[in-house]
Parts: structure tokens; C-alpha cells; sequence
């Protein structure tokens, strides 16, 4: 009885608070972010006012999601140049709090040669944190740019391969507007499927063990009105079974330069369902999360997150500001695996669609295709 478990849609799109922000006060600089870990029960900003601060939020996932990180890493070093810090520090700090995103990184070390080459150019102090602080606004308006660019490519496969009929999408995860500068990668797709009258469901896998498709992507979608339905990340083998998928679409967090995604964890066995059932399994992404320096899959640090986010569950409790309920879901002590992140090898992989166009995997690796990426 799916039809009868159908997350109503709302009508409307309604605007949202920005993910991340910048914000100069009396007090100084702060980075302002919208703290994921809250919703969607609550809409609560978090002020990040040192890098310290910052990198408890990365690692706690209150902002998330490979193109934000590298967002949020840029702008960590322009904190830390407007607060007078080391910067070299906080580039190391910021780097190394999650080692997956290839994009956190890539934004840090953006900022930090902006910085780094101001001051070389005789600038003082304040005017080389302007600099930083350039740099990552740049990033951040280029991100939004590559997301609306990537909606276009991909919205054109999809009219090539799912013809003449409104879709039915899976995703995975969260990739909206909470995980970049713009509308998002993967979910950016189904919105502007839906602006153009051509998405009939967005299917939405809820993403355990910490929920990103339960509590945000349902979160964006009914902000957008989009018809939307979730499901436990195990039933999304029997609606494939049942003829209910025309494509997948997921972002990715590292692109390896043959081809390999690494994703969420719980992708790789949606791409082999996929595959089962020839339906296309799509990657989309910027060229900011192509990491040519990666050669393939194995070489993809994969990040080992704490027993905790499975073997408890924590909840927000909605209208109660700040409560949190946890629940203990298997008895104390029990030994837990529990990868961030698996990765898809490029056979599974029908198209990588960055704002560059479309790829095919199967035809050679990204860097013989594109020449290197701007995070390889
Ligand atoms: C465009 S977002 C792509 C990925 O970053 C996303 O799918 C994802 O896996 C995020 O993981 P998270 O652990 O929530 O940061």
C-alpha cells in the first residue's frame, strides 16, 4: 500500500535559511551555519567564531555533504586570517576533519593559497584575510553556478533516457540546497524535473544510520512541494523488482580518476540493484568532487564513523528547542562496523554528470577524458 504512505507534498515552494553564512559583527568575523543535526524539527543556526569551532561542526555533522565542506573549509581559513590565527594550523585542523570529501580540502587549500599569495605580494594581514575571504565567496558562488549547470546536463540525459514520460527518481542521502552553494547536485536533477512538470515520484531512501534521506532530503523536498515518498533503505530493492525506478541519481563525495564513486554508504548496493535491473545509475557532481590524484577506488580513504550512530538512535524532540531523546538500539558494547561511505566501481556507473557535461565511465578514465581535476 505505498500510494497510502506517500509523505503528503505542500503545495509550494517556500524559501529556506542559507546553509552557511559569513557574517561581520562588532565582536569580529563568525561563519554562521544552518545546524543540520537539528532538523527538521528545529531551524537553528549555529555561530562558529574559530576554526575550532568550526571543525567540531564538520566532524559532528551539523554541516555536511561534499560541496558545502569544501565551502565551509574556504571560509575556515578566512576566519582564521580575520581572527590573526595560524593559518597553516587551521588549514590542517580544517583538512583532516573528515577524510572522504575530496572537496573539503580542495576549498581549504583555495583560500589558503589566496592568503598565502597576497601576503608573498606584500599585502598586510588584513588585506590577505580579504583575500581568503574573496576566494571563498568565489567558491561558493561557483558551486551554485556548477549545481544549475548540472541540473541542465542531466535533466537532458534523463529526456534521453527516460522519454516522454513524467520519472520516477531514487536517491540516496541528502545533495539539496543543505550540501552546497546553490540548489545541490543529485537533487538539484529531481527539482528541476519537477519545475518541469516531469517528475512523478522522488523516491527517498531514508540513509542509515544517521538518516540524511529521513530527516533532510524529505525536509527539501516537501520545501520545494515536490510529491515525494520515503522508505527504509531496504525496500528499495523491491521497488526496483516492481518496475517503480527509472534512474538513480546520488552525488558522490570522491571521484577517483577511472571512474570510481565514493558515495554514502548503502550506494554501491543500490548501483548493483541497478545494474540487475537495467536501470540507469547516475552520479552527478562538480568537478571540484573529481579527484584525478585518487587512481581508483581502493585508494579512497574511507571514513570509520562511531559505533554510536548505530548502535543508538537520537532524536529531536519538535516544538522542544534544544531537546534530544536517545534510545539504546542494541545491547551496550556490541562490536559495530560502521563505514561512512562505500564505493561504486565505474562499470556500475551509467554517467557522471559534472557541470561539464556528460561522462561515461565505461569509456575511459575522467582524466584521459578532462585532463586533471581541480582537486587532483
Ligand atoms: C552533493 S552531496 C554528495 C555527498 O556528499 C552526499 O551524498 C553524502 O554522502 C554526504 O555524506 P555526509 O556524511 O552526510 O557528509
Amino acid at each position: 500500500m505505498d500510494d497510502q504512505q506517500a509523505v503528503p507534498a505542500r503545495a509550494a515552494e517556500r524559501p529556506g535559511i542559507p546553509s552557511l553564512r559569513w557574517e561581520e559583527g562588532p565582536a569580529g568575523a563568525t561563519v554562521v551555519l544552518l545546524d543540520q543535526t537539528r532538523l527538521p524539527a528545529e531551524e537553528v543556526e549555529m555561530t562558529c567564531e574559530d576554526v575550532p569551532s568550526l571543525v567540531r561542526a564538520i566532524t559532528t555533522l551539523s554541516v555536511r555533504g561534499a560541496p558545502l565542506l569544501g565551502i565551509a573549509g574556504a571560509y575556515g581559513i578566512a576566519l582564521a586570517a580575520a581572527r590573526g590565527d595560524d593559518v597553516g594550523q587551521a588549514a590542517e585542523l580544517l583538512a583532516d576533519a573528515r577524510p572522504t570529501a575530496v572537496n573539503l580540502g580542495y576549498g581549504v587549500r583555495r583560500a589558503q593559497a589566496a592568503h598565502r599569495a597576497a601576503l608573498a605580494g606584500g599585502t598586510d594581514g588584513a588585506g590577505a584575510a580579504a583575500a581568503a575571504l574573496a576566494e571563498a565567496r568565489t567558491l561558493h558562488r561557483e558551486d551554485a553556478e556548477a549545481g544549475e549547470r548540472m541540473a541542465a546536463h542531466c535533466l537532458a540525459l534523463l529526456d534521453e533516457l527516460v522519454p516522454g514520460r513524467p520519472m520516477r527518481i531514487l536517491t540516496h542521502c541528502n545533495t539539496g540546497r543543505l550540501v552546497s552553494g546553490g540548489e545541490g547536485t543529485a537533487f538539484a536533477v529531481a527539482l528541476a524535473a519537477h519545475r518541469a512538470g516531469r517528475l512523478e515520484q522522488l523516491w527517498v531512501d531514508e540513509t542509515r544510520p544517521l538518516l540524511q534521506g529521513a530527516r533532510l532530503t524529505a525536509y527539501e523536498a516537501a520545501h520545494h512541494g515536490m510529491q515525494h515518498t520515503l522508505l527504509a533503505d531496504n525496500a528499495a530493492g523491491s521497488l526496483f523488482a516492481t518496475g517503480r525506478v527509472d534512474a538513480v541519481l546520488i552525488g558522490a563525495d570522491r571521484i577517483a580518476a577511472d571512474g570510481s564513486v565514493a558515495n554514502k554508504v548503502g550506494s554501491y548496493p543500490l548501483a548493483v540493484l541497478a545494474r540487475h535491473h537495467e536501470v540507469p545509475f547516475i552520479v552527478v557532481a562538480p568537478m571540484t568532487t573529481v579527484d584525478t590524484g585518487s587512481p581508483d577506488g581502493a585508494s579512497i580513504v574511507v571514513e570509520q564513523r562511531p559505533a554510536q550512530e548505530v548502535t543508538e538512535i537520537t532524536s529531536r524532540i519538535p516544538g522542544v528547542s534544544g531537546t534530544v531523546a536517545t534510545a539504546q538500539l542494541a545491547p551496550l558494547g556490541t562490536p559495530v562496523h560502521n563505514p561512512a561511505f562505500d564505493v561504486t566501481p565505474p562499470e556500475l556507473v551509467a554517467a557522471i554528470v559534472t557541470e561539464r557535461g556528460v561522462l561515461r565511465p565505461g569509456k575511459g578514465s575522467i582524466a584521459a577524458l578532462w585532463g586533471r581535476s581541480p582537486a587532483g
